[in-house]
This record gives C-alpha cells, structure tokens and sequence, in this order.
C-alpha cells in the first residue's frame, strides 16, 4: 500500500488535493461499491484512534460513555414531529428478517434520539438522578441526496459522537449548552484547528431543537464546514418520549434535554487546515507516529549506526513517545517522502558525522531544521514537538483571520464569500435573511458569534437599516 505514489496536486485546487490526499496518504479508499460510505486505511483508523481519544479524555470528565441499539422500530422513530420532518427524508428502513417481512419496520438511526429517549423515560425517575449525560461513538445513517464527499458528507458516518443529556430546568440544560460549546472549543483547540462559534438560525436549527450552537472551521477553499453542534432541545423530547423526575416537593415534572454531536468531519478538517502539498501534517498528539528516525547508513559503518539508532528509538519510546525507525533499504529521500506524506512531525537523522559530535539532526514537518544534543534528546524532542504543535495553531489562524472579512455593503458580502466568510449587520428578521440569500446565492449561518478574530459591534442591517448584529454569512459544505 505504500510505494511512492508521485506527488500531490497544490492547495489552491482543494477539491482535486482533498480527494488525493485520502489515498496516498492513506486515510481513506473511495473505492467500496456503496455511494456515501467509505473505507478506513490503517493510517486513517490511527488518527482516528488519536483524534477520538482526545475527544473521550475531554467527555469522560463528567459524561459516562455507553451504547445504544442502532434498530429503532417505526412508532418510536415516528414520535416526534419536528423530528420526523427533519429526518423522514434521510432515514433508511429495515423492513425485512430474511425473507419475512418484518411487522414493524425498524429505522437504522440517523441520530439516537428516538432509540435512547425511551430508555431514558425508564431510567430518570427522580431529581436525584439528573443531571444525567452519557455519549456513544457509533455509525449512523443518513441518505444524503446531495453530493456525498469522504468525511464530509457520508450516508454511512462511521464516527458519530452523540452526547445526550437530561436536566432539572432549562436553565440547567442551558448551562450544559454552554459546557458543551466549551467542550468542542478545547477539542478544536487540541486539533489546532480554529473554530468559529454562532447560534444557527432558528430555520437551521436542529429538528425538535430550542436553538442550535454551532462551531465552523472555515475550509481552504473559505467554504465553511460545520464540525459539531450543540441542541437545547427544551422539554419537546421529554414531554414526547414522557421523560419526567419527582422534585424535591414530590411534584412530576418534565425534564429538560441537550445533545450535542461531532462527526469525522473533524478529521476532515484536521486534514484540510493544516495539509500540504507534500501530504498530511498532524498535530503531534494527532499524529499515529510522532518521531521517525532515518539512519544515515554508510557501508563502512552500517552496524553501528543501526545500534545507535535503535538505542535512540528505545529511550524515546520509554518516554512515551510514538516513534519508528525506517531502516528499509530505500535511499533517505525516499524515506523522507513516505513519512511527510502521512503527516509524521518530526523526522531525526542519524549519520557517521552526528554520531562523532553526539548530536541528532532534526526537520520538523514544516522543514525547520535543528541539530539537536544526544544527551538530553528527549526533553529537546518533546520541546520540539511543542512549539511545532503552536506553529500549526498560528498558522493556521493566521490563514482563518484572512479569510473572515468584515462586509458594509451587499456587493463586499458578495465578494467576500468567493473565497471566505463575510460578518454583515443583520438584524435578525426572516425576511432580510431571505434577501441575503436571494442576492448572494449564500445563507446566514450563524449569530451570536463567538470569536476572537470577529468584533461583536454593532451597526444598521445590511438590508433594512434598523439596528442589526454581526451574523456569518458563507458558501458551506
Ligand atoms: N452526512 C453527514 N456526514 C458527516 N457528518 C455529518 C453528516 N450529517 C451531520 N454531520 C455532522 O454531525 C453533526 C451532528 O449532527 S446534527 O444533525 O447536527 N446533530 C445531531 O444529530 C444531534 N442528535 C446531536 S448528537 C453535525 O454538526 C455535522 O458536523
Ligand atoms: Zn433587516
């Protein structure tokens, strides 16, 4: 699977590199004969492994993982109005066991709300069993009509994190919004992936949702992609599936719900913020291999060399690192292009010369070299690794802040979101957001912006004057 594969084509045409850099890098084979449902390489699987760990380690601190059943019989799934209109469109039915028709058709989830709602209806029975928040990590399914894309947009998405939780009041579950936006600003943050925060439009907002938080990473391309959303769904869930708890006084009262989701959509975004033209670069806590060490190997002096690296590796190893050694017999380029093509931070190079001064030559992924002292290589590795991670951070807001412009007019909205994300007035009515759309061919994603690159000043709405707010207007995924 890993022979050299020729070279990548540049950034600029994102679409054609986005789809090569899944297979030479290894992430992800296209080629399964399902539209919308795609393969995971090992080396994809490995930064998946990576990436979901991170976001376990930030849930496990105060939600309990579980798993619920991926068949949900028709009247559960048909409970909830809002719900049904949003989903009837997008789900897939089992109707029959072998060749026996089944007597109730049973939905694969496209999201688990009507599978563990009624699960939860048995469950919470008093205040003293709220606040209550579980997550799974499951596949789910949706028939997407439109264009389907690898980690994008999936009609099978293999890596659906769903956290659902239940509260007291709606300011409870409000307050659990607000954990939960948090949560994904640190998870972001750890992919070095910079997110904007907005309220989506009350149009958008989640089937069966009060309101909808969402966090969009803002693509090569300036498209926008939405990475994660968080639903206050109020008491419409409770009161449907009867999900109620005695209070202190003795009195049944409905309880109050988020849930919130991210999908391997934050892979995608990982990949395409901080990619190049030679390949994958990944974070270092991202990164399935961190440090791979390429022995310069002379004829003369091969044995030794070899001993010196394998020496090198060990302690890196017990240092908790994810190092290798590439000792196959392929001149040093070769190897070099290998590992920069799947994203490895940091490359150490050994020759007869640094063995003599005791150093080790380093290249970071970005191609900062270094000459690093043998003695105290890890903590120099480990430092190495840590200013590469911030560089990513930079980088890649740097790139985020350039593409996010600030539009007086309709005509600079329209300009801004050829290749990046306008910050217009609106004021927050339908109808202006209608003509936004009409104008531009685009739609307002997002109020209530949360950034540090965005000011929150006020001033008149791009369309009728009256006072208006900053909302985000994009083309998005
Ligand atoms: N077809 C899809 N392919 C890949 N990711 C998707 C797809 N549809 C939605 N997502 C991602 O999944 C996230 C959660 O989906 S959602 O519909 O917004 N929310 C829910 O399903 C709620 N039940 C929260 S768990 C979205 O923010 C988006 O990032
Ligand atoms: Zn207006």
């Amino acid at each position: 699977m890993s022979e050299e594969k020729g070279t990548l084509p540049s950034k600029e045409t994102f679409s054609e590199w986005y789809n090569e850099i899944l297979w030479r890098a290894e992430v992800m084979d296209v080629r399964y004969p399902v539209k919308g449902v795609y393969v995971w390489y090992p080396h994809g699987f490995a930064v998946r492994k990576a990436v979901y760990s991170a976001l376990r380690e930030l849930l496990d601190r105060d939600h309990e993982e579980t798993l619920f059943p991926l068949l949900i019989p028709e009247n559960e799934f048909m409970k909830e109005a809002e719900h049904i209109k949003g989903f009837e469109e997008e789900v897939y039915w089992v109707t029959h066991g072998g060749t026996s028709e089944l007597d109730v058709p049973l939905a694969l989830r496209p999201t688990s709300e009507t599978a563990i709602y009624p699960m939860y209806a048995l469950w919470v029975r008093s205040h003293a069993d709220l606040p209550l928040r579980l997550y799974q990590i499951v596949n789910t399914f949706r028939y997407e009509t439109k264009h389907t894309r690898p980690l994008i947009r999936l009609r099978e998405i293999t890596s659906f994190k769903e956290a659902h939780t239940v509260h007291a009041t709606w300011d409870d579950a409000k307050d659990q919004v607000e954990d939960a936006v948090a949560l994904y600003t640190e998870f972001y943050r750890r992919l070095c992936v910079p997110v904007i925060i907005s309220k989506r439009p009350d149009w958008d907002k989640f089937p069966g949702a009060d309101y909808t938080m969402a966090t969009d990473a803002v693509m090569p391309d300036g498209r926008t992609l939405q990475v994660g959303t968080v639903h206050h769904l109020g008491d419409n869930f409770s009161k449907t599936f009867d999900i109620s708890f005695e209070d202190e006084n003795g009195e049944q009262k409905p309880a109050f719900q988020t849930c919130y989701g991210i999908s391997e959509r934050c892979i995608a975004a990982l990949i395409s913020v901080h990619g190049d033209d030679k390949g994958l670069v990944l974070p270092p806590e991202m990164a399935p291999v961190q440090v791979v060490i390429v022995p310069i190997i002379m004829k003369k002096r091969a044995d030794e060399i070899l001993e010196s690296a394998k020496a090198l590796e060990k302690e890196l190893k017990e240092a908790g690192l994810r190092v290798r050694i590439d000792d196959r017999p392929l001149r040093p380029g070769a190897k070099y292009y290998h590992w920069e093509m799947k994203g490895v931070p940091l490359r150490l190079e050994l020759g007869p010369r640094d063995i003599d001064n005791n150093v080790v030559m380093s290249a970071n992924r970005l191609g900062e070299k270094a000459s690093l002292s043998r003695e105290n290589i890890t903590e120099d590795v480990r430092k190495s690794l840590d200013a590469f991670a911030e560089s990513l951070r930079n980088r890649a807001e740097e790139t985020v802040k350039e593409k996010i412009r600030k539009a007086d007019t309709l005509d600079e909205a329209g300009k801004a979101v050829e290749d990046g994300v306008a910050v217009v007035q609106w004021c927050g009515c339908e109808s202006c957001a209608n003509e936004i759309e009409k104008r531009l061919n685009v739609s307002i994603l997002g109020s209530e912006i949360r950034s540090e690159y965005i000011s929150d000043a006020e001033g008149e709405c791009i369309i009728c004057k009256k006072a208006g707010k900053p909302a985000l207007v994009a083309r998005s995924y």
